[in-house]
């Protein structure tokens, strides 16, 4: 029901578009795309002009959200704007500083580095994004691990605040890049993700990854660069990469093989299989499950326990066992990003990014 029982005026539209204005969070994109659908049937009415081309995948996204609105009329638009933006105002007053915003250590805006017990711990901080990754976040991830490496910590840790450990690549680097810059925005990605895996690959200290919830795509293939991965029994383990038009990356088509054999590795790689956390255990890509109630606490315990090993031969064993394959995976590495590289300009890529911004335009 609409909360202006007298049906919007102009006047209370044009001042819910002041306040749109005013709102100290960001309410999201799905959000300001209904804003702009119904700004738009408000005030030209359904929409009348040509779909944009494949790569315009903003103004695509924009269409398709007005479009969905086919022949609303544009009376109950208005309503539904000044509703819409009445709700999105109250939630904004109310809202509060996240705690976690506190915490965090000066440097970083989209990581929680903390340093206890010999332990580095960089946390993921994007929960209400599912710890997307953007590519600030790609460089802060990449900034704190060269720190961690000089440290005094023992051991390093990568986990993530919220329900979610990673929902890997954040979709929305796709967005926002003109027609003509697509091939050079390619290339710069690829030699961005050469460089975050690159830092995996050289760590020389004992990598832990700590999966506190589901993780997805890059998140997950970098796990076979690890030492350590620990799951909640909460956590999934997702490579949708045929799905989204892309190649696996993280050096994955060669660790997968490597720890879990052929055949399965392809039906993750490949057929795009999400494994539960035991499944993943069984199949070696996870050293330990633990139940989610206790889960952080036996983790810290034993990380700890771990922490007070004798720091210089831990470091060596690991950079005895690495150094084998070092050259291996820099070339692995340099031939996944290659492939990728093109596979961001193919269409089947484009469909899959627009089709999952579509979802988020539905009203
Ligand atoms: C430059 C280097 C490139 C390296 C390439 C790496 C390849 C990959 O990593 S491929 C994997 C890409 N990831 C995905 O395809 C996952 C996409 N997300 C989802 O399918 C779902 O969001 C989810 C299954 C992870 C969670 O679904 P759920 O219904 O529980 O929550 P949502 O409402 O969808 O999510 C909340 C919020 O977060 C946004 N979001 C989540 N994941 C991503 C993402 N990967 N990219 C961009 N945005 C993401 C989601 O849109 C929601 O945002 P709003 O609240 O604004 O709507």
């Amino acid at each position: 029901m609409s909360k202006t029982a007298m049906g919007a005026s102009q006047k209370d539209f044009e001042s819910a578009m002041n306040q749109v204005k005013l709102l100290k969070k960001d309410p999201g994109n799905e959000v300001k795309l209904k804003l702009y659908a119904l700004y738009k049937q408000t005030t030209e009415g359904p929409c009348n002009t040509p779909r944009p081309g494949v790569f315009d995948l903003i103004n695509k996204a924009k269409w398709d959200a007005w479009n969905a609105l086919g022949n609303l009329p544009k009376e109950t638009a208005r309503q539904n704007y000044v509703d819409l933006v009445s709700d999105l105002s109250s939630s904004d007053s109310s809202s509060q500083v996240k705690p976690e915003a506190d915490r965090k250590q000066p440097g970083y805006e989209t990581l929680v580095v903390t340093s206890e017990d010999s332990i580095t711990k960089i946390m993921m901080n994007r929960p209400a994004k599912k710890n997307a990754l953007t590519v600030q976040m790609y460089r802060e991830i990449m900034l704190a691990l060269e720190a961690a490496s000089k440290d005094d910590s023992t051991l390093i840790v990568l986990t993530g605040n919220g329900d979610y450990y990673s929902s890997g690549n954040d979709l929305m680097n796709f967005m926002n890049i003109p027609p003509g810059e697509m091939e050079k925005e390619a290339k710069n990605g690829a030699i961005l993700l050469r460089d975050f895996v690159g830092c995996f690959i050289d760590f020389p200290k004992p990598l832990v990854a700590v999966i506190n919830g589901p993780a997805v795509g890059i998140s997950v293939t970098i796990l076979g660069l690890f030492d350590l991965v620990y799951a909640s029994d909460r956590a999934t383990f997702h490579t949708p990469f045929t799905h989204l038009g892309q190649s696996p990356e993280g050096c994955s088509s060669y660790t997968f093989p490597k720890i879990m054999g052929q055949a399965k590795a392809a039906e993750m790689l490949m057929f795009g299989k999400k494994l539960t956390a035991r499944e993943a255990c069984a199949q070696g890509l996870v050293t330990e499950v633990f139940p989610d109630s206790t889960f952080q606490k036996e983790v810290w315990t034993r990380l700890k326990a771990y922490s007070k090993l004798p720091r210089n031969a831990l470091h060596i064993s690991k950079q005895s066992i690495r150094n084998l394959e070092k050259e291996k995976l820099h070339a692995v590495n340099a031939g996944e990003n290659s492939v990728l590289q093109e596979r961001w300009l193919s269409d089947e890529c484009m469909n899959a990014v627009v089709s999952f911004l579509s979802r988020k335009a539905k009203l």
